[in-house]
């Protein structure tokens, strides 16, 4: 494959439009597939996407927009996967062209509901698309900070060094700097993991607690996601990298964070219903609550801040008196 491949971004959301900015600093061809025909016709005329990322203006000679997710993944070697997990299954049954041969990127930091399983595993099992060609784009990044060309390190999982690599220069620019790793698994278990305890983090901002309590939150929320790690994959690994680490905090401590934002409004007393309409974007945590702690009966780790958040957004608990419990667990 070519130092600058084909790629295909999958996805009309902040990500996706992020991801597709920073691919257009090199890139002269980008195929963009999104099922909103009127935020493609948009992004044509006005070369803005009118729903998200508004402020970031694309050069349109650069792209080939689509709403047909097959002409988008024929094109490409590289298909970056970047829409929210609970609606990845859904997509995939307009999909007739075949993955082999291709490069699949999960930029999507959640597990798929209908398998239980993280993006890479899914595609490996329900695509037959072999580990060597599965790679995980991730980080503490926000699609907002991208927009403003903050400087952002990305990390490029993949078993195949070398597409790791393409896709690292790919994403480079004065902005963005990415570094690679093998740990697939690893790393796609911590973005999961770290939108459960940025809701967490939500959670206890709305119920009143302060930083001191979030910097203790934090601190077990990184041994906890270790624990949890290591029990489903087991391999040398430093848990303090911007991968794991680095992202907990962005999505603990950032007011961009929508983790964050819809624990915040269930700490306030909103219903997961309203809070979830209150937002245009998606936050993760929720999906990734539930697979988390039912994959975790399996594995047995020690999961008090998942199991808490559990408790209050699928058992309807008392977001107050669960966090009197969980402070009790914490040190
Ligand atoms: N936003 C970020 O900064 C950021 C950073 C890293 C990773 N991610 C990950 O990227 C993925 C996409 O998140 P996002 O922030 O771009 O989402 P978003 O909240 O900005 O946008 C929501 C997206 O979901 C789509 N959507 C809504 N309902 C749908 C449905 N019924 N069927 C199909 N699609 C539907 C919308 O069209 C839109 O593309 C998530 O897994 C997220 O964790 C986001
Ligand atoms: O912080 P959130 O909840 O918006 O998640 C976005 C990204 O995963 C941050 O790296």
């Amino acid at each position: 494959m070519n130092e600058y491949p084909k790629i295909a971004v999958i996805g009309g959301g902040s990500w996706a439009t992020a991801i597709v900015k920073m691919l257009s600093e090199n890139l002269t061809e980008i195929a963009w597939y999104m099922r909103n025909e009127s935020a493609l016709e948009e992004i044509k005329v006005n070369y803005h996407n009118p729903n998200y990322l508004s402020s970031v203006e694309f050069d349109v000679d650069q792209l080939r927009l689509t709403n047909d997710i097959n002409k988008a993944i024929s094109y490409a070697d590289y298909v970056i996967f970047a829409i929210p997990s609970a609606f990845l299954s859904q997509e995939m049954t307009n999909l007739h062209v075949s993955l082999e041969g291709k490069v699949i990127v999960s930029a999507i930091k959640g597990i798929i509901p209908e398998t239980s399983l993280i993006v890479g595993e899914h595609f490996h099992q329900t695509y037959n698309v072999p580990y060597e060609n599965i790679a995980v784009l991730t980080g503490p990044c926000h699609a907002e900070e991208v927009a403003l060309e903050r400087l952002s390190y990305l990390t490029i999982a993949c078993q195949t060094e070398e597409y790791a690599k393409v896709i690292s220069n790919c994403v480079s620019s004065h902005y963005i700097k990415a570094k690679t790793t093998d740990d697939i698994i690893g790393t796609e278990y911590a973005a999961v993991l770290k939108n459960i305890y940025a809701v967490a983090c939500g959670i206890a901002h709305g119920l009143g607690y302060g930083d001191n309590f979030q910097a203790l939150l934090m601190s077990n929320a990184i041994r906890e996601m270790k624990k949890f790690i290591k029990k489903v994959h087991r391999m040398k690994r430093n848990i303090n990298n911007s991968a794991y680490l680095g992202d907990l905090l962005v999505t603990g401590y950032s007011l961009f964070s929508r983790n964050r934002m819809f624990g915040n409004m269930i700490g306030k007393g909103y219903t997961v219903k309203s809070a979830q309409m209150e937002m245009n974007m998606i936050a993760e945590g929720y999906y990734a609550t539930k697979s988390a702690y039912e994959l975790n009966k399996q594995y047995g780790a020690k999961t008090p801040i998942i199991n808490a958040v559990y408790e209050i957004l699928y058992n309807g608990k008392d977001p107050k008196k669960v966090f009197r419990k969980l402070t009790e667990k914490l040190d």
